[in-house]
């Protein structure tokens, strides 16, 4: 009984080697991808893909430009072993993708395995068994001699079967399972065994594979690992080094980039992280990552969306709404300052330039996702987002203080609320707090008549629901409609004033103009807002707007003129 649970475990020990170069590498072109979404992936679903559901994803894979992707275990099921014949004898492999099959270093695995591919014109066979302490003493009790021979007898199988299918081209891969947790000398010689066994050269290279099978290190760990087989491999140029990273740590991506920059060719794993466990590493995340660095990856996620909807179709698995470049959330701020910067990123991107929004890594539109979605409010969101949205969704381009008021009043609401608001909700709001207010002046309209000194207006309203008609004159409708507004006993002063056009058409569904006007009255400071086809009529509007907000009661009622 250990006193503290934690006590159980272990640190694992760093990796000799002093003079790592990977820390300064920079990865500078994408490494060969191996999708093993049908094989590791489909091995960990609740329910393994049927064949309807295996021929879909194995599409999709190839037109995201995959050109090798392991198809199967054929000898663990019926289902796996007639895919593979499916997808030869139906021709669905393209010419240049390369299918891969995976086995156990099992004589009558390897037959089997050898069996399902018969017919192919080019097929990588992928052999594999565990190799650590762990698994030599508690699951083979096997010496090292014996786990050697078992890799290197079930590769000469393989040799020898391949040589009576001319027809095919095989490529021999080996995965030394349980790679981390094994001895590094111990490692290299099994796999320099493979290597000869196989009779490797750089014009016919074997594939060796270092899996963290479980990830049980920080992953410099597993860069150094990787430095250090890369390093000392025999016949490396015979060799294309692959990685094939688990994410028990939650540090496959990591693991995954280091691993390349430390000196590995070729990279495995599945879309969105799919596969045993806690998966292995996510594919979409680490080429995307090297999207953001100014380097095509080689594959095409510019359809994320349809990628997603195919993987959660198949796999029965929803992705995560926070995975990366991925999650339905991935592009959405809810909190003021985010979208603040990002509000302001937009306003100054060019086209052409280099992406510099604030708080997204990557255009959206280039994984064929919209900006929608970018900006959402809840409580915890600021002027920015609100004016964010009034302006994409509904063309209204708020001045910068209406924006500081309306958004209070967006806080308040979602304060009593404690939800999301759409843009939607937003809308009516502002509707009601600006063009809606009717009390106690209601508008109806006006009459202009140019005089020789400027204009005379009158305004009908109804006050607190009595028709009335107010009259003024002024050196503009503007000035005559406050004058006309101090009969009733109402001094009001426009402290700003701005008109604009909105995107967003009135509910008559004509073109609009906005007219925002920042009115004074009884100590009150409140903006007004008209919309209106007639730019004078949505001036008017927005005056009685912000009387209204600022609270007025008027001094006279109203007697008909
Ligand atoms: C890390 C990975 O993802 S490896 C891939 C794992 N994927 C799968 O296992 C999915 C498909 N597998 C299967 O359907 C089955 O395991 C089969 C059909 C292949 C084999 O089934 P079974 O013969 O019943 O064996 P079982 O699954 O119980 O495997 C355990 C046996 O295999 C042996 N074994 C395990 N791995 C290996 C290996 N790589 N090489 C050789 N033998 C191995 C074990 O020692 C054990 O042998 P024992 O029965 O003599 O003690
Ligand atoms: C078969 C091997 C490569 C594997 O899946 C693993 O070790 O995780
Ligand atoms: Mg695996």
């Amino acid at each position: 009984m250990h006193a503290q649970p934690s006590q159980k475990y272990r640190p694992f020990p760093p990796v000799n080697l002093a003079d790592r170069q990977w820390p300064d590498a920079v990865i500078s072109q994408p490494p060969v991808w191996m999708s093993t979404d049908l094989r590791d992936g489909n091995q960990s679903l609740f329910e393994p893909m049927d064949a309807g559901k295996k021929m879909r994803m194995f599409k999709m894979l190839c037109q995201i430009g995959f050109k090798e992707i392991e198809v199967a275990f054929p000898a663990a099921s019926q289902t796996d072993f007639n895919f593979v014949r499916t997808l030869i004898e139906g021709n669905h492999i393209p010419a240049d993708v390369t299918i891969e099959v995976l086995t156990q270093a099992r004589e009558p695995l390897i037959r089997r395995t050898m069996a399902s591919v018969r017919g192919a014109r080019r097929v990588i066979v992928h052999i594999y068994n565990a190799i650590s302490p762990t698994f030599r003493d508690v699951v083979f009790n096997m010496s090292k001699d014996e786990v050697k021979a078992m890799a290197v007898e079930s590769v000469k199988l393989v040799k020898a079967m391949a040589a009576e299918m001319p027809e095919t081209e095989v490529i021999m891969q080996y995965s030394p399972e349980t790679f981390t947790a094994t001895e590094l000398e111990f490692a290299k010689e099994v796999c320099d065994a493979v290597t000869e066994a196989w009779d490797a050269t750089p014009a016919r290279k074997v594939i060796i594979n270092c899996p963290a099978t479980v990830e049980v290190a920080t992953p410099n760990i597993y860069a150094d690992q990787i430095e250090w087989m890369h390093r000392n491999l025999a016949r490396r140029d015979s060799v294309i080094l692959s990685l094939h990273p688990h994410n028990d740590r939650g540090t496959a991506v990591a693991a995954a980039e280091f691993g390349v920059m430390a000196g590995a060719d070729r990279v495995e794993g599945c879309l969105f992280g799919h596969g045993e466990r806690t998966g292995n590493v996510d594919l979409v995340t680490v080429a995307l990552n090297m999207y953001t660095q100014g380097m095509h990856p080689g594959l095409d996620f510019s359809d994320m969306n349809a990628v997603g909807r195919t993987v959660e179709e198949c796999t029965q698995i929803d992705i995560h709404p926070r995975h990366p470049y991925a999650g339905d959330l991935v592009f959405t701020a809810f909190s003021g300052s985010h979208q603040d910067a990002i509000k302001k990123g937009f306003a100054v991107q060019q086209e052409d330039a280099h992406w510099n929004v604030p708080y997204l890594p990557i255009d959206p539109k280039d994984l064929g996702r919209n900006y929608d979605s970018i900006i959402r409010v809840n409580s915890q969101s600021g002027k920015g987002g609100v004016a964010y949205l009034m302006e994409s969704q509904y063309g209204v381009v708020m001045p910068r203080r209406l924006q500081v008021e309306f958004s209070g009043v967006v806080q308040q609401y979602t304060d009593a609320h404690g939800s999301e608001v759409t843009a939607a909700d937003i809308w009516q709001l502002f509707n009601r707090t600006y063009i809606e207010s009717a009390s106690p002046l209601r508008f109806h309209d006006y009459q202009l008549q140019s005089q020789e000194d400027g204009q005379a207006i009158r305004i009908s309203v109804d006050i607190n629901g009595v028709p009335a008609v107010l009259g003024g004159q002024g050196n503009g409708p503007v000035d005559a409609a406050i004058q006309a507004l101090q009969g009733m006993g109402i001094y009001a002063q426009v402290r700003s004033f701005e008109e604009r056009s909105v995107g967003a058409s009135t509910s008559a569904g004509e073109a609009t103009a906005c007219a925002f006007v920042e009115v004074v009255c009884q100590d009150k400071v409140c903006y007004g807002v008209g919309m209106h086809a007639n730019i004078v009529t949505a001036s008017i509007q927005a005056i009685i707007s912000g009387v209204n907000r600022c609270g007025v009661a008027p001094a006279v009622m109203a007697k008909s003129a």
